[in-house]
């Protein structure tokens, strides 16, 4: 979904996520009116493997997925925004200014946060620890510690259909609690660009309808959502935009009225679609 403008205002609509984390003392982002994420002739190469070549491509706000065969170099391009690994070559430009991300903490000053394919959390922490794992910083207001738990199962509110356990080991949960936890430890943060790897991998079809349905709103009120999944059912849903990659090259990017199946898979694998 495309972001939407407050007629009146000319401000950006603000998500539910925004609403539930500022109006539980969470630190409101400072931004503008909209944000651009330009990645110009970026390439990696991992000695002679060439994970990522030459690839171009503007995100703007809305659901722009990023879709492409195992090892076409989808987790690569992502590694390189959230600041994992450097490219090889080709530079990044945040609304409109250059930026060199050496860092995941560079990036998430920056307003960009991930949630990599891993699940990675720490288990003996409780959940309410790991949604603010690496939370406060320099530049970010602290939260007090009261503050933190009615946060925390409020944002859990938005994208679980059951309660989690706030003072639980983190570790002790199942795989598709601990994927919602990561996701609000990212979203706790009211990113202006929100990255996800194979995000929701773990969780059923109802949890993760309403996780989408977050994501959407969140989108809509004119973030930039990058999105990398498998399932054709999902990125035909979601998706404002898709590039499609193959060995590491784009091979095109389509707006919504052009996104089926069939093209999607024709572009990812020519080969097996001409068997299908
Ligand atoms: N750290 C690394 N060292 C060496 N080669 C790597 C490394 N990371 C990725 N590659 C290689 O780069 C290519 C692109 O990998 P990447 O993980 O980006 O693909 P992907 O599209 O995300 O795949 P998947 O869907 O399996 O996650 C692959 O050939 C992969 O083996």
């Amino acid at each position: 979904m495309l972001a939407t403008t407050h007629p009146q205002s000319g401000m950006v609509a603000t998500s539910r996520i925004h609403r539930v984390v500022t109006g539980n003392g969470g630190a409101a982002p400072s931004r503008g009116d909209t944000v651009e994420l330009t990645v110009s002739h970026l390439t990696k190469r991992y000695g002679e493997t060439l994970a990522l070549s030459d690839a171009s491509v503007t995100f703007k706000p809305g659901i722009h997925t990023i879709l492409g065969e195992n090892g076409s170099g989808k987790s690569t391009m992502l590694k390189i925004l959230s600041g994992v690994v450097s490219p090889s070559e080709g530079t990044i430009a945040l609304n409109g200014r250059a930026i060199s991300p050496r860092t995941p903490h560079d990036m998430h000053e920056l307003g960009l946060s991930t949630v990599f394919q891993e699940v990675l959390i720490a288990p003996h922490r409780t959940v309410v620890e790991n949604i603010f794992l690496g939370y406060d910083g320099p530049l970010r207001r602290r939260i007090e510690k009261s503050a933190r738990a009615p946060l925390a199962q409020a944002l859990l509110a938005e994208i679980s259909r059951f309660p989690i356990p706030l003072s639980a080991p983190a570790g002790e949960l199942p795989l598709a609690s601990q994927q919602l936890i990561v996701l609000a430890r990212a979203l706790v943060r009211l990113p202006s660009i929100l990255l996800l790897d194979e995000a929701t991998a773990a969780l059923d079809y109802a949890d993760r309808d309403l996780v989408f349905d977050a994501i959407e709103n969140y989108a809509a009120a004119g973030n930039i959502v990058i999105f990398i999944s498998h399932r054709l059912e999902e990125v035909r849903r979601l998706s404002d935009r898709v590039t499609v990659l193959r060995s590491g090259h784009i091979v095109e990017t389509l707006e919504r009225d052009g996104i089926t199946a069939e093209r999607l898979l024709k572009l990812m694998a020519p080969e097996a679609a001409i068997h299908a």
